[in-house]
């Protein structure tokens, strides 16, 4: 495939307002494709040249791609740098100044996609001395061989501004409706997904292997697997009703680190599957030292914790590491401890499909001793006496609750279902959890708050069955003008003038927001609601926040598919009734 006829989808994708629409764009894209380019076509769509969770980057910024842009079509990067101003994109600018110049090619002439993803490729992997020179060089040459529209498109690669607004499960839906013509391979798909996370992997094993080969795709030390996720249940009795006899474990309020270890190789990943290797410096001393396995991916919360004491420091002490330059320094301040709970693989095994009992014998049995690394306690319990036991003690250490697991489940990665359930201290008249949301537009305010830039904020939760985030709330009151501005800064990157093609909302904003600034809400109640599309199904209305107020910003360890699902919605709208009844 040519790479002009890439940027023809690409077009078309970021000009689609349906989400049906981006499925049926990708689907044909995809049935082009043959297996050498699935692959690559797969990460280029998200902008990317690698799955998220490898730090493969082309390394240029805006300046750099604009001297590059310069250098192609003979002006300087001030001339570049004035267009982009003027037209606030730098793709924009880049076709502009190839037009001023006069030269534009023809869409037959540009290179195959994969011609110019290897020298993407090439170009991420030029380090060292004059590495930038021989960076914007490389860009150039790529510039000079396209037609206008790929100009624009591959310009947006590098400076991260490629949203083509493509969610992970609209590819898998894609894939299957290419390879098969509906949604039928949407389940296995999935399941290689949860397991791998590599969705260019998944693509080319399909057109390599069949579905039969996705089928043999599992658990692979250096990719993250995405996390198990607990549900919600209103009230200890609850919890023992449901579970019965189960596990109870303290709730640590910090980092969720998952740990691979290879051979003298480690890697953690984050919540939302990111490399943070980086950041934990003490974690992956530990590791090496500790975990008596050749290979192993375990998981935990690391916290800062004061082992004489055994006092556990808030999430907010924990969370300095994040803005400390100096990682190596804060690890020797205030270093943190992994609490380690789960065991995935080990030596060659894979151990999910196991009980959870099992894999805490496992788990036990491979980190040695007691240091960075510290295998958390659970007890057994069969009553509400007992748990209360343990979720007392984990409040008065200073933790926010307990996670109860039933002994004989599974590790189901990427799955959140009644094997864990959380149970939070909660304060009366508030919701018992908070709900994290993704801003997808603003409203203009009057008075001051118009001059701030927003007045309301239009949020949404995610609905993973279609893929779309539908609108819960309008948050208008309790941020200070400082959090404000913040907001409005952290949004401005992904404002668009059309409604995003994931985003269902009947409330017509003033400013549309892509789909990416997450955030932590806190509210009184879950309501019905006719106004907004949170699991509004035909005529039955919408769920929506009632008082919400913004606790934090979540984007660091949640990306918008992680916010909170419609489904839970629903749940936590349920639990609230059996609590008033409770009560
Ligand atoms: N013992 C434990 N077992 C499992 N998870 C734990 C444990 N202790 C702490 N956690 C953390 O608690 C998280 C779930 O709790 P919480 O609802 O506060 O977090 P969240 O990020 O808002 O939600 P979620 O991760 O479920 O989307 C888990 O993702 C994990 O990081």
């Amino acid at each position: 495939m040519l790479f002009s006829k890439l940027a023809e989808y690409f077009e078309q994708l970021d000009h689609t307002t349906s989400r049906n629409t981006l499925v049926a764009i990708l689907a044909d894209l995809y049935s082009q494709c043959d297996q050498s380019e699935v692959r690559p076509i797969t990460y280029l769509l998200q902008g990317r040249l690698a799955p998220f969770f490898k730090p493969i980057e082309i390394g240029m910024g805006i300046n750099y791609v604009a001297d590059a842009i310069g250098k192609a079509f003979g002006v300087d990067r001030k001339h570049v740098m004035q267009v982009f101003d003027r037209v606030g994109d730098i793709g924009t600018a880049a076709r502009q100044v190839q037009q001023e110049a006069g030269k534009e090619l023809s869409m037959e002439e540009t290179p195959t996609v994969l011609e110019i993803f290897n020298q993407l490729m090439a170009i991420s992997q030029v380090s060292g001395q004059g590495s930038i020179e021989k960076k914007i060089g490389m860009f150039a040459d790529i510039l000079q061989k396209l037609d206008p529209r790929s100009v624009t498109y591959i310009c947006r690669i590098p400076v991260g501004t490629l949203r083509l607004g493509v969610g992970d499960p609209t590819i898998l839906d894609a894939l299957s409706f290419a390879k098969s013509g509906d949604k039928s391979l949407r389940k296995p798909l999935e399941r290689a997904y949860n397991e791998t996370s590599d969705l260019g992997l998944i693509a080319e094993t399909l057109w390599k292997d069949g579905i039969e080969g996705v089928e043999k795709l599992s658990i692979m030390p250096g990719n993250p697997v995405r996390p198990a996720l607990a549900e919600r249940l209103p009230t200890p009795e609850a919890i023992i009703n449901r579970m019965g006899q189960c596990a109870v474990e303290k709730k640590y309020d910090g980092f969720r680190c998952q740990v691979h270890k290879i051979g003298n190789e480690v890697k953690i990943f984050s919540r939302n599957l990111e490399d943070m290797t980086g950041m934990f410096p003490e974690i992956t001393s530990g590791t090496l030292a500790m975990v008596d396995a050749e290979t192993a991916i375990f998981e935990g919360e690391a916290l800062a914790y004061h082992p004489l004491s055994g006092e556990f420091l808030p999430f907010q002490v924990t969370t300095k590491r994040r803005r400390k330059h100096k990682i190596e320094e804060a690890a020797q301040e205030l270093p943190l401890k992994l609490f380690a709970f789960d065991i995935l693989y080990k030596n060659g095994e894979n151990l999910m499909g196991m009980k959870y009992v099992d894999r805490r014998e496992i788990l036990a049995n491979t980190i040695k001793g007691e240091d960075s690394l510290i295998v958390s306690d659970w007890v057994i319990a069969d009553n509400v006496e007992k748990l209360m036991e343990v979720f007392n003690e984990a409040i008065e250490s200073g933790l926010e609750g307990i996670v109860a697991k039933r002994l004989d489940s599974p590790y189901q990665a990427g799955a959140r279902n009644f094997n864990w359930v959380k149970l939070k201290r909660t304060h009366a008249g508030q919701l018992q959890d908070t709900v994290d949301c993704v801003i997808v537009g603003y409203i203009y305010g009057r008075g001051k708050r118009a001059q701030l830039g927003a007045g309301a904020l239009l949020v949404a939760v995610y609905n993973p069955d279609k893929d779309t985030f539908q609108t819960i709330t309008k948050i208008g009151t309790g941020l200070t003008d400082e959090e404000w501005k913040e907001v409005v800064e952290r949004c401005k990157p992904y404002v668009t003038e059309e409604k995003p093609a994931r985003v269902e909302s009947i409330i017509q904003p003033s400013v549309w927001v892509e789909p990416a600034v997450v955030i932590e809400v806190l509210a009184d109640e879950i309501t019905r609601s006719p106004v907004h599309t949170a699991g509004m199904n035909g005529e039955k209305q919408g769920y929506a926040l009632r008082f919400p107020r913004l606790v934090s910003f979540r984007e660091s360890d949640k990306r918008p598919e992680d916010a909170t699902t419609v489904q839970e919605i629903i749940e936590m709208y349920q639990q609230q009734a059996i609590k008033q009844v409770a009560s």
